[in-house]
């Protein structure tokens, strides 16, 4: 049955078979101090409540039966997947300029099978849940989202997850053009950056390129109140 989801600029109608919940990137590496974002210099500390909101909404999803897919940004312990200087990702990726300025980090900051690669203790994939591991800010970029998506007839990609302004609105903006319908649920995501960088990229995904709504009211869409973590145990 169609459920209506109050968002700006308007309400969204969605389908939950047809909706999937996708928590970007929530690595050590982009949530948790001593993680690559916090050793680049960016602000992690209010990450908690990010985690704590993403829990809810991963809880509604599921009630719901809208397919979770968890991303996870990535390379090869070698790096070969990062590309080289033939590549801009070599050029413009923190965590690499990161490593080659302390190469003691060489090799730790979000390789394949370390702990700053590894999603956060608190949003651990479920059975029947996707983990879709990525080499590139875009969630579409070499990965089979997009069959995974079209197999299963997901049109309505409900957004959480780090970084507001650079993975999950670069696969928001890839999505638009392929005719998906974005949501980003804002009290679930959190920026890399100043919080400016937060609003412009609130603004733009609400402006041209999507919808943006918050977990309780994903939580009301899908009718599902969150029992306190006491009661859950
Ligand atoms: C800055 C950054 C963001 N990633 C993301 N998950 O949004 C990076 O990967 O370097």
């Amino acid at each position: 049955m169609p459920l209506t989801l109050q968002a700006r600029p308007e309400a969204v109608t969605l389908s939950p078979a047809r909706t999937a919940l996708i928590v970007v990137d929530m690595q050590n590496a982009y949530a948790t101090e001593g993680g690559y974002l916090d050793l680049a210099g960016f602000d992690v500390s209010a990450t908690a409540p990010v985690i704590a909101n993403i829990q809810r909404a991963l809880l509604a999803a599921r009630a719901a039966g809208i397919q979770v897919i968890f991303f996870q940004n990535g390379w090869d312990v070698e790096y070969i997947e990062a590309g080289g200087p033939g590549s801009p990702n070599w050029h413009k990726s923190n965590a690499l300029k990161t490593m080659r300025a302390r190469p003691e980090l060489m090799g730790k900051l979000l390789s394949k099978g370390g702990w700053d690669y590894a999603l956060v203790d608190a949003l651990q994939p479920q059975p029947g849940d996707i983990v879709l591991p990525k080499p590139r800010y875009s969630g579409f970029f070499n990965t089979p989202l997009d069959s995974i998506l079209r197999s299963r007839g997901i049109r309505h990609l409900v957004f959480t997850g780090i970084a507001t302004n650079v993975c999950v609105e670069s696969t928001l903006r890839d999505g638009f053009f392929l005719e998906y319908f974005g949501v980003v649920l804002e009290d679930a995501t959190h920026q890399a950056g100043p919080a400016f960088a937060q609003q412009a990229s609130l603004y733009n995904i609400e402006t041209f390129f999507g919808w943006v709504s918050d977990v309780d009211s994903f939580c009301l869409a899908v009718d599902f109140i969150a029992e306190p973590a006491e009661r859950r145990a």
